[in-house]
């Protein structure tokens, strides 16, 4: 193995899965109970867990690409069978991946608290994630927050109780983590206390998942298209309660034989950009979901679909 082939390892193509949520346990190849830390950074806690105990799967949920490749290296360099990693939003990735009482433990070290009113919606404690947690955690499995903020511990120790569901079993200053992380060495440099929340999950909430079961590429025929139509969808959007769609843009190939939309859709606050491929088929067109450049299949992207094709159908 060359000295960089391990970044293609540990990382599941959470796009490429053929069902949700995910079936750890195969992936795994056993039957533990999984363990998930959202935020790993420079993987430092997640690496030292795995390497102590052996008997949970574990799960690292980050949105930065240089952590997840940190990480990786180190994954690699101990030799370890129990870490698979994620590069994905946890809000949406704990709700999507993870079956209900599956996880045991969900541990957040030093999450940024985004302190600024116009920044609330980056907070990663709001309501339905509260209610996601409720639903993928065990009985009496647990969330271990550590902060160095203590108006942002009790903020959330307020949010576990106000859910119903939680027992929050401490609130603490604490000395020192497990494993030091990197966050924690620079808050201690800056003279910084540390404080520990523990809620413990007492009962469930039903959730509602964007992506369940078998996925299919989304997919329509139209027999004639409406070339005047193609044009003016640039610029359409539709909302609704959960969904927007927006057609920033449009791509032809230079026979005419193959139109590339380009959207933006949101589905509960999870964005994501995407092409819709029209194709010149034997007998008509064929309105699809491009699959190179990947999207999850939530209901936004398959509305996308639709409403391509009903608009070119002529
Ligand atoms: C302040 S750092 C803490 C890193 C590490 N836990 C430590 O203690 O050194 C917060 C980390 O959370 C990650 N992060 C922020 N929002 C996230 C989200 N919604 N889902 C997953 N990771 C997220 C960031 O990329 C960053 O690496």
């Amino acid at each position: 193995m060359n000295s960089y082939s391990y970044l293609q390892m540990y990382q599941i193509n959470t796009k490429d899965v053929k069902s949700y949520p995910i079936e750890w346990n195969k992936i795994f190849g056993n039957s533990n109970k999984s363990i998930v830390e959202i935020g790993f950074g420079g993987g430092e806690f997640l690496v030292n867990l795995a390497k102590e105990n052996n008997n949970y799967n574990y799960v690292g949920i980050e949105t930065s690409l240089t952590s997840c490749h940190k990480i990786k290296k180190k994954i690699f360099l101990n030799n370890l069978n129990n870490i698979q990693i994620i590069l994905e939003d946890a809000k949406f990735a704990v709700r999507e991946f993870f079956s209900d009482n599956s996880i045991s433990k969900v541990i957040v070290n030093f999450p940024c608290p985004w302190p600024k009113s116009k920044h609330a919606k980056n907070r990663l404690f709001d309501e339905k994630f509260l209610d996601t947690l409720s639903s993928v955690l065990e009985v009496d499995g647990e969330v271990i927050l550590t902060t160095d903020v203590w108006t942002y511990a009790s903020e959330v120790k307020e949010k576990f109780l106000s859910n119903g569901c939680f027992e929050v079993k401490n609130i603490s200053e604490i000395q020192q983590l497990p494993f030091k992380t990197r966050y924690e060495k620079k808050w201690e440099n800056e003279g910084r206390k540390k404080y520990l929340l523990i809620a413990q999950k007492r009962c469930k909430k039903e959730i509602k998942r964007l992506l369940e079961g078998e996925i299919n590429l989304p997919h329509q025929k139209i027999q004639k298209m409406n070339f005047d139509k193609l044009q003016s969808l640039v610029g359409f959007k539709k909302s609704s309660k959960n969904k927007t769609l927006v057609i920033k843009d449009i791509y032809a190939k230079l026979d005419g034989s193959e139109y590339l939309v380009k959207v933006f859709s949101e589905d509960d606050r999870y964005i994501q950009s995407y092409f819709v491929d029209v194709i010149k088929i034997k007998d008509g067109w064929l309105v699809k979901l491009d699959d190179i450049a990947k999207a999850y299949r939530t209901p936004s992207v398959k509305e996308a679909v639709n409403i391509i094709a009903k608009e070119l159908e002529n």
